[in-house]
């Protein structure tokens, strides 16, 4: 199967300071990853470096066969890439249902099936961004990211401040997105054995730089390397 994004020696930062640190790996259509580590090791600024949001100072970054290190954001949005920011982004001044059709773009994902799929929107359909639950703010975000219809989804800690009840809820949601739909997706997530159930591959980051690469299982069945590496609570 062709590679649908590949980094090779990726070196990246805010302005001079560089946080990533000769970052390579490669993903498929279809694939899911893990992206783990302790706080403060660069998991975000790696999602961002993705979105273009970053000072890139090496390395290259191939996407659907081209090099697009140095391409602006909205390019690379249009060409398929879809961020979950870890601040969710509501407006106060649309309701749930505008949020949606604004940024909405031709493709298999559209309002009925995202609906369908997230059915508290439907319900919440008409009410304003600052009127809804943490919980409710996390599938907005998820489904204006997919209405782009994306052929890679970016989760930036879609569990963070959630209440146990919906964190169950948004497991069941995105484990239909990545087992059932074949959704490629790359999870960023504090609550790591959360992230590996979901997805097929893991990759750990440690002062910017991967220093564990596996499949998920392995990660998830070997909890003395995974509580070394991620520090789990
Ligand atoms: N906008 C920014 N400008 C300058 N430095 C930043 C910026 N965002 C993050 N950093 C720094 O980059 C490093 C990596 O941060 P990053 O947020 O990527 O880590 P993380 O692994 O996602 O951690 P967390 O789980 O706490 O979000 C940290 O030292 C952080 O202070």
């Amino acid at each position: 199967m062709p590679e649908l994004l590949a980094l090779d020696n990726v070196s990246a930062g805010y302005g001079e300071s560089v946080v990533l640190d000769g970052v390579s790996f490669a993903l498929q259509e279809g694939d899911s990853l893990a992206l783990l580590g302790r706080n403060g090791v660069g998991k975000s600024t790696l999602l961002v470096t993705l979105m273009g949001l970053t000072q890139v100072h090496g390395g290259t970054i191939r996407w659907c066969d081209n090099n697009i290190a140095r391409v602006p954001t909205y390019r690379r949005a249009h060409a398929g890439l879809g961020w979950v920011p870890q601040e969710r982004f509501m407006f106060p001044s649309l309701t749930v249902e505008e949020h949606l059709t604004v940024v909405a773009r031709p493709g298999p994902w559209n309002l009925a099936r995202l609906y369908e799929v997230f059915p508290r929107l439907q319900e919440r359909r008409a009410n304003m961004g600052n009127q809804l639950s943490g919980g409710e703010q996390q599938m907005l975000a998820i489904a204006r990211a997919l209405i782009t219809n994306p052929r890679l989804l970016l989760l930036d800690e879609p569990m963070e401040g959630l209440a146990p009840i919906i964190v169950q809820e948004l497991m069941r949601v995105l484990q239909r997105l990545i087992s059932h739909e074949g959704l490629s997706v790359i999870v960023v997530e504090q609550h790591a054995r959360l992230a590996l159930s979901l997805t097929r591959r893991a990759i750990v980051l440690d002062r910017g730089r991967i220093v564990h690469a596996s499949s998920s299982q392995s990660l998830l069945d070997d909890a003395q390397t995974l509580d070394r590496l991620v520090a789990v609570a």
